[in-house]
């Protein structure tokens, strides 16, 4: 498995906004539409295409388009939700899959209470959307069900991560043959004893949607 926390001013800048206890639920949505933005461009540094020849105003010459399948984005709902727009402003033409999964607070395992998913997934590159990575229980679940249906290819687009979580997907995913990434806008310190991110920004989707 692969990890890059991307380092850029712009990143950083906006990331201490997000974790800022008094940022409102309209900017905090805000920042991370723009943040996913910010983090696709390098999470697709690997995306697919083929070679094309373009005609010019001028003259014909070489150039590259999406290739086919189509990759996949997955957002995990709830709060992954908050990353969908900003991932497929930069991959418009890509497909969407939804996974509803929610981390019990008290076990702290991942429930997956909603699926909808193509059936076969074999030779597609998928991006799932998380912005929490944890414990890591709730995207290796994610991963597992990509894998499962033949994805060949997956890269995680979170905006914090903590070191268990990393580890956790390490083990989990030691020795699959499908390349597996994870970036990051922050790679912070620990788990707090709830499982919580520190110093993290809180519950992501209480901070895009509200307490349920
Ligand atoms: O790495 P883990 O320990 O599994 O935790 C991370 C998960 O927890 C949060 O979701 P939550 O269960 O709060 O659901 P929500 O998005 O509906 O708020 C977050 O959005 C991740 O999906
Ligand atoms: O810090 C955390 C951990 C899990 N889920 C969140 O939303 N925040
Ligand atoms: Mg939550």
């Amino acid at each position: 498995m692969q990890t890059l926390a991307v380092d850029h001013p712009l990143v950083a800048h906006k990331l201490t906004t997000l974790r800022d206890v008094r940022t409102d639920s309209p900017t905090f949505r805000r920042l991370a539409d723009e943040l996913v933005t910010l983090l696709a461009y390098e999470a697709t540094r690997d995306v697919r295409v083929t070679d094309v020849e373009v005609q010019t105003p001028v003259t014909r010459t070489h150039g590259v388009q999406l290739a086919s399948p189509k990759p996949l984005v997955v957002p995990i709902l709830r709060a992954g939700l908050g990353m969908l727009d900003g991932m497929t402003r930069l991959l418009p033409t890509a497909e969407v899959g939804f996974l509803g999964m929610v981390r019990d607070e008290g076990t702290l395992q991942a429930e997956t209470y909603a699926s909808r998913l193509p059936d076969d997934l074999s030779g597609r590159q998928c991006y799932v959307l998380d912005p929490m990575l944890a414990t890591g229980g709730t995207l290796a679940a994610a991963i597992r069900l990509l894998l499962d249906r033949g994805a060949d290819d997956v890269t995680a687009l979170c905006l914090l991560a903590a070191p268990e979580g990393l580890r956790f997907l390490e083990d989990a995913f030691a020795g699959t043959r499908a390349p597996i990434r994870v970036v990051t806008a922050g790679l912070d310190e620990r788990l707090n004893e709830r499982g919580f991110i520190v110093p993290g920004l809180g519950d992501a989707g209480d901070r895009l949607y509200g307490v349920v």
